[in-house]
């Protein structure tokens, strides 16, 4: 399994390195591909370093990539499996992953991912981590769908291959397209709503009450439960996604991890020409502090992402339920 990288002027390491995830990325989409026929990946085994239950594929994709990236450039490696950075040598780069994401989706046959970020090696393993997503020289995603495609930036636009199964290569594609400053689609979790900030829950009513509210037309809604799907689609055709901080025990800075999901993401869809914030402030000029520290994430369309912002500055009494008409917001 190869990725076509010509052209792409990238040095001789970080080229091994993105060989490797290819290669690895590859190795899982076949064994998805086999999932139930010998073994059923999503079977639980475990609890990570978050508290999150492990299934059969996130140890699986982790140890995959881990051994593969063994003898490259890559010294730091930091995984949403491991409770600390595993150092695998003395290179120049350090990468944190999500090997496996969107895991509830594992055993009902939906897209699933695996998300990278790659940092050029600081002095100590945890520094090499907690530092602004716009040092990071490349953020992508395998999104294992219907077809299998890699997506990477290297702060030059945005890259994206389809695994060509039958040649074992992963074919360059068109760079993906700006992303519109607009949108008619969000994507939240809406099962939540009780739960959400005042400010998310004024947006979302807003974009619910269609052309009849305060934005003037009607918006579709998707809710994948995989946040590489969710990116991809976005990046295909535009959207909005938000997971809000919220006032379940435990969600209070949202779901989602800054290291390896939300900073890797941001640097796609900031290159896309996209925004991406924790509903008020940027992502990439934020400071994780811990390697598992959780983020709220609002990215996609610019337009929508400032929207949000606005919103959290909105008067209080503007964002209580019975306020009908943010006429200022009437877009
Ligand atoms: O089940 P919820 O609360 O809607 O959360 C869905 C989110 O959780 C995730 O599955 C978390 O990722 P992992 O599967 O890597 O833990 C995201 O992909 C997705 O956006
Ligand atoms: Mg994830
Ligand atoms: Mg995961």
């Amino acid at each position: 399994m190869t990725i076509e990288l010509e052209d792409l002027g990238l040095n001789p390491e970080l080229a091994d390195v993105m060989q490797r995830l290819a290669r690895v990325g590859g190795q899982i989409a076949r064994l998805i591909s086999r999932n139930g026929l010998e073994t059923d990946l999503a079977a639980g085994v475990g609890t990570n370093a978050g508290g999150d239950g492990q299934k059969a594929l996130d140890v699986i994709a982790d140890d995959a990539f881990r051994e593969a990236l063994a003898g490259s450039a890559v010294a730091h490696y930091a995984s949403e499996e491991q409770d600390e950075v595993v150092t695998l040598g003395e290179g120049a780069l350090a990468l944190a992953i999500d090997p496996l994401d969107g895991s509830s989706n594992i055993d009902v046959n939906v897209s699933i991912g695996t998300i990278f970020s790659i940092f050029p090696a600081a002095e100590s393993p945890e520094a090499s981590f907690l530092r602004p997503g716009t040092e990071q020289i490349a953020a992508g995603y395998i999104i294992y769908g219907p077809q299998c495609a890699l997506v990477c930036s290297f702060g030059r636009g945005v890259h994206h291959w389809v695994l060509d199964l039958d040649a074992g290569i992963f074919r360059r594609m068109a760079d993906i397209r700006p992303l519109p400053a607009e949108t008619s689609e969000f994507a939240i979790n809406a099962s939540n709503y009780r739960h959400w900030p005042k400010p998310v829950r004024a947006f979302i009513d807003d974009l619910m009450a269609g052309a009849d509210g305060p934005r003037g037309k009607n918006f579709n809604m998707r809710w994948i439960a995989s946040l590489v799907a969710e990116t991809h689609r976005i990046l295909m055709r535009g959207g909005v996604f938000l997971y809000p901080g919220d006032d379940r025990k435990g969600y209070e800075r949202g779901r989602l991890r800054h290291v390896y999901e939300c900073a890797p993401i941001a640097f796609l869809i900031t290159q896309a020409g996209g925004g991406a914030s924790d509903g008020c402030d940027p992502i990439l000029t934020a400071l994780p502090d811990r390697l598992h520290a959780r983020t709220p994430f609002v990215f996609g369309c610019a337009g929508k992402v400032a929207c949000v912002a606005a919103y959290h500055d909105l008067p209080g009494q503007e964002t209580s339920a019975l306020f009908g008409t943010r006429g200022l917001f009437r877009s």
